[in-house]
């Protein structure tokens, strides 16, 4: 088989306390759009985009789930099989950061370490802040994350969260990519120092496939082998995801921080 054959999907899991903006980040990644309006997610959600990273196509599962702790029991069943993930939170709500560390074990209990990133939405909202800038990288670097500032509303550092994670997997499984931006794990004032960085929508630059599957619609959900009420979820994406091309994801052989 060629090499430019090979597809990667990674399954990436979006949590975080409820309001933080986590459907919002992944409809403005996916689809180019923001809107004010909040709709609180029930269960989970999916959508996806396909990207390129170092000449590599990239399909990009991005999971929405319910930031409330009454959806646990159904979100974590969704967590098994990912790959990656963005525990985000918000810079207007205290709570919302003081459950990072809780949101990392939850992922973590469920399907053991992967490639993380930590994620402070609402920066246009730097004035409101609850949170001091030194607190969250502190966070960051104890628990030794990356560490993102964004503002989904002027879409500053959106892709480049995701970029991070797709770099880092493609790192850890072919152990060949460079390890993407030589800073600090901690990377600070971002947002802050650039603020006319991708504050913009552009749909036509970045031509998202978008495939959505309905709150709780399991059934639509061909990504399963079974529902999250039988708490066996499981990726099977090499024939699925790339068009009957064999996935590279299992042949994973050297891990990364
Ligand atoms: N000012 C500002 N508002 C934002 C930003 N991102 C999201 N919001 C708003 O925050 C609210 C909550 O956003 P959601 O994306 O629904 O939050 P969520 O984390 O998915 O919430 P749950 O589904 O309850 O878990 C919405 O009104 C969004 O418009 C941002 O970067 N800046």
């Amino acid at each position: 088989m060629r090499e430019e054959e090979i597809e990667t999907a990674i399954k990436v899991v979006v949590v975080g306390n409820g309001a933080v903006g986590k459907s919002s980040m992944i409809q403005r990644y996916c689809k180019g759009v923001f809107t004010k309006d909040y709709k609180k997610t029930i269960g989970v959600d999916f959508l996806e985009r396909q990207i390129e990273v170092n000449n590599e196509e990239v399909r990009l599962m991005l999971w929405d789930t319910a930031g409330q702790e009454e959806f646990d029991a159904i979100t974590k069943a969704y967590y098994r099989g990912a790959q990656a993930c963005v525990l985000a939170f918000s810079t207007v709500d205290r709570d919302s950061f003081e459950a990072i560390e809780s949101w990392k074990k939850k992922v973590e209990d469920e399907v053991g370490e992967i490639g993380m990133v930590i994620v402070q939405n609402k920066i246009d909202l730097i004035d409101d802040a609850v949170v001091e800038p030194e607190e969250a990288e502190d966070l960051a670097r104890r628990l030794q994350l990356r560490f993102y500032r964004t503002s989904v509303k002027d879409n500053l550092n959106v892709d480049e969260v995701f970029m991070y994670l797709a770099e880092k997997y493609l790192f850890q499984i072919n152990c060949e990519v460079e390890e993407p931006m030589e800073v600090p794990k901690v990377s600070i004032g971002y947002g802050l120092l650039n603020p006319g960085l991708n504050n913009h929508v552009n749909e036509d630059d970045s031509k998202p496939k978008v495939k959505s599957i309905s709150k709780l619609n399991k059934k639509k959900h061909k990504n399963l082998s079974s529902p999250p009420d039988e708490g066996n979820i499981k990726l099977r994406p090499s024939k699925q995801r790339t068009r009957g091309k064999k996935s590279v994801l299992q042949t994973a052989k050297c891990v990364i921080l």
